[in-house]
């Protein structure tokens, strides 16, 4: 078998020689490769040793020395392995691999050189084809959710291509493989579930964390989105279906911050649900129990969070994401100092809000600490916005903590909270302010006259005619929040915000909506959304090596964030970046914090960066496909078993 393949390989190599050896090597190890090969070649008076293409990429794992105890050539283990050329199986391993296909861009050259040729229809085309090609495939689905299948099969088939799809496309494309499609997808998940994607830890794998991370095949993971499913999104308890949730953060990871996809991991901790559908439908992917609580739910989480660093490194960051209010807030007092973590829904969404107020300030042309804020809301997301802007009122209004506190009202389920509520959770005792008990909205607004309204409550609609009108007649530019995702639990949508306030309104929603007319004039609706902080955040922890992620960040990213917003957008009534400007946006932040790490000296990457620009772009992901022409090289044989022995 071995005798009849090599002349072949031997007389393919020698073409190829003369094609590569006119090549530039930007690695010098592949030069060195080469140039080991090339004194080996036929004509060169001596028999070559047996070679075989591995693309560079392929390096490593594959370098085969002993076989069964014997030494064998690479060639005859690939042959061994596969019974086909070693090209051939090169060539369809890189199909096969979502991170180094290329489909029809496959050059004609490189489909002879790995041994494909045929395989593939004979057109070759270019990345910018095939980015057309995935839109009109898109534009033939009608159902969101379809079109959110179709994406997910592409990142499975072809990553650089969706990502590149992606990043060209970012205000069609995020809503789908973002909030608000994905939340559709996390309710059907058990539906369209079709192939493995992260990790998923049940409490029955208490005790065996650390070898389930181990089973994932990457050694280099940079981030964990981690979610336990109980509050996915404003859609409540999803259990194991919420991995859409880090799935699709992950996604944003690469496309908006260029995390590379082998460093981004999403895990699902399965600890049941109580979600009575889910628990009743046949083809429910998880945990078929209630959810566990408690100290056993503890001991996982601790688990947890202690074979991440175990398995990938102190740095490496964990994400908590759509975690229930109350482990969310106790897991992010526990873990916030000592390990590289954030929650995204109390910190990041806090980093969007404030960006969005800071930017909205350019209009009203006042300070935060001149208005008075109306939470609509008492989770994650209005605590995190509260306790942000107290810390932003005192950097920018020179006040004390106290009186930053009386200039913020806060109103959750039970209605205003105050300081006769004695049955508080302990992040909300802060905000409790001396007045009687109030539940009405519009008493409420009437009363306090606040001049900003954020609503983050998932109660569609409960910003009504009634609220609007009055915000309208508490100051001339009233600023009004609606931050609940997906976009059907809005607070009110843009058209309402601005009929009923006739225009004033200053508004901005937390799921996509599409520019409103009113009176004449388009509103582009900005997307506080946490997709503007949280990329940006990774990518700072992950070039700095910060590790642990104090509330300055968020302030900071917020400051950098709002310093983006151009006049232009204000004009159209938007208080973010456009939505296709996020790639950049991510960027511009994370270089913020990551010369702000350097600056606090808590970075810990070594040598500092001179340039924290250019180095913060050099880790970033490359949607262009790599040449996939494999260097041809003899492996230097080192020391192998036999050698061992023999000096033993
Ligand atoms: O995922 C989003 O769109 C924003 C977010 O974190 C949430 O709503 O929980
Ligand atoms: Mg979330």
């Amino acid at each position: 078998m071995l005798k009849n393949i090599l002349p072949k390989i031997l007389k393919k190599s020698a073409i190829l020689l003369q094609k590569i050896s006119s090549k530039k090597f930007s690695d010098p190890m592949d030069r060195f490769y080469f140039d080991q090969f090339l004194s080996a070649t036929p004509g060169k008076d001596k028999q070559p040793p047996l070679t075989l293409t591995i693309p560079s990429e392929n390096r490593g794992d594959k370098q085969f020395k002993l076989v069964d105890g014997e030494e064998k050539s690479h060639l005859e283990v690939w042959a061994k392995k596969g019974d086909k050329t070693p090209g051939t199986i090169c060539g369809l391993d890189r199909i096969n691999n979502p991170g180094l296909n290329k489909s029809l861009a496959f050059t004609i050259e490189e489909r002879q050189l790995l041994g494909i040729h045929g395989l593939l229809p004979p057109v070759v085309k270019t990345q910018e084809q095939q980015i057309e090609h995935c839109k009109l495939r898109l534009g033939r689905l009608k159902d969101p959710l379809d079109k959110y299948i179709y994406l997910m099969d592409l990142l499975d088939f072809n990553e650089k291509l969706l990502y590149a799809v992606v990043r060209r496309n970012i205000s069609e494309v995020m809503p789908l493989l973002y909030t608000p499609t994905v939340g559709t997808a996390c309710l059907k998940w058990g539906l369209i579930y079709r192939r493995p994607r992260g990790i998923y830890i049940t409490f029955y794998d208490k005790g065996h964390v650390y070898e389930i991370l181990k089973n994932f095949p990457e050694s280099d993971v940079r981030v964990i989105v981690v979610t336990d499913g109980e509050r996915i999104l404003g859609l409540g308890d999803q259990g194991a279906c919420g991995m859409g949730i880090p799935i699709g953060k992950l996604a944003l990871y690469t496309a908006l911050a260029g995390i590379k996809p082998n460093q981004c991991l999403p895990i699902t901790i399965d600890v049941g649900t109580n979600n009575e559908e889910h628990l009743k439908d046949p083809i429910y992917p998880g945990i078929r129990e209630k959810r566990r609580t408690g100290k056993k739910y503890d001991e996982l989480i601790d688990e947890f969070m202690h074979a991440v660093v175990q398995r990938w490194g102190q740095n490496c960051l964990i994400q908590f994401e759509d975690f229930g209010n109350k482990n969310a807030f106790r897991l992010l007092e526990k873990y916030r100092d000592t390990f590289c973590t954030f929650n995204d829904d109390i910190q990041g969404t806090a980093s969007v809000g404030v960006a969005g107020l800071l930017a909205a300030l350019r209009i009203t042309k006042n300070k935060l600490s001149d208005n008075i804020i109306l939470f609509y809301g008492a989770g994650e997301a209005n605590i995190g916005i509260a306790n942000l802007c107290v810390m932003a009122m005192i950097s920018d209004g020179k006040i004390s903590e106290d009186t930053a506190r009386k200039k913020i009202w806060m109103v959750d389920s039970k209605g205003l909270i105050v300081k006769s509520r004695h049955e508080l959770e302990p992040q909300k005792k802060p905000f409790a302010q001396e007045h009687e008990k109030e539940t009405d909205l519009i008493q409420i607004v009437k009363d306090l006259k606040p001049s900003i309204l954020i609503g983050a409550a998932a109660c569609p609609g409960v910003f009504t005619s009634g609220v609007l009108k009055q915000m309208a007649d508490n100051c001339a530019r009233p600023i009004v929040f609606a931050l609940s995702n997906p976009t059907s639990k809005a607070e009110c949508t843009p058209k309402e915000a601005y009929e009923e306030t006739k225009g004033s309104v200053i508004y901005a929603s937390g799921s996509p909506f599409p520019p409103v007319e009113y009176n004449g004039k388009t509103y582009v609706t900005g997307q506080g959304n946490n997709a503007y902080i949280f990329p940006a955040m990774g990518l700072a922890a992950m070039c700095a090596g910060i590790q642990s992620i104090s509330e300055d960040y968020f302030l900071i990213a917020a400051e950098a964030l709002a310093s983006q917003v151009k006049e232009s957008d204000l004009a159209q009534g938007s208080i973010y970046p456009p939505i296709d400007r996020l790639l950049e946006c991510s960027t511009k932040i994370a270089i913020r914090l990551v010369e702000y790490a350097y600056r606090k000296k808590v970075a810990s990457v070594m040598p500092e960066p001179n340039d924290k620009e250019a180095f913060v772009k050099a880790q970033m992901y490359d949607t262009d496909y790599e040449p996939a022409i494999p260097i041809f090289y003899q492996m230097p044989l080192g020391e192998t078993d036999k050698d061992k022995k023999k000096s033993k």
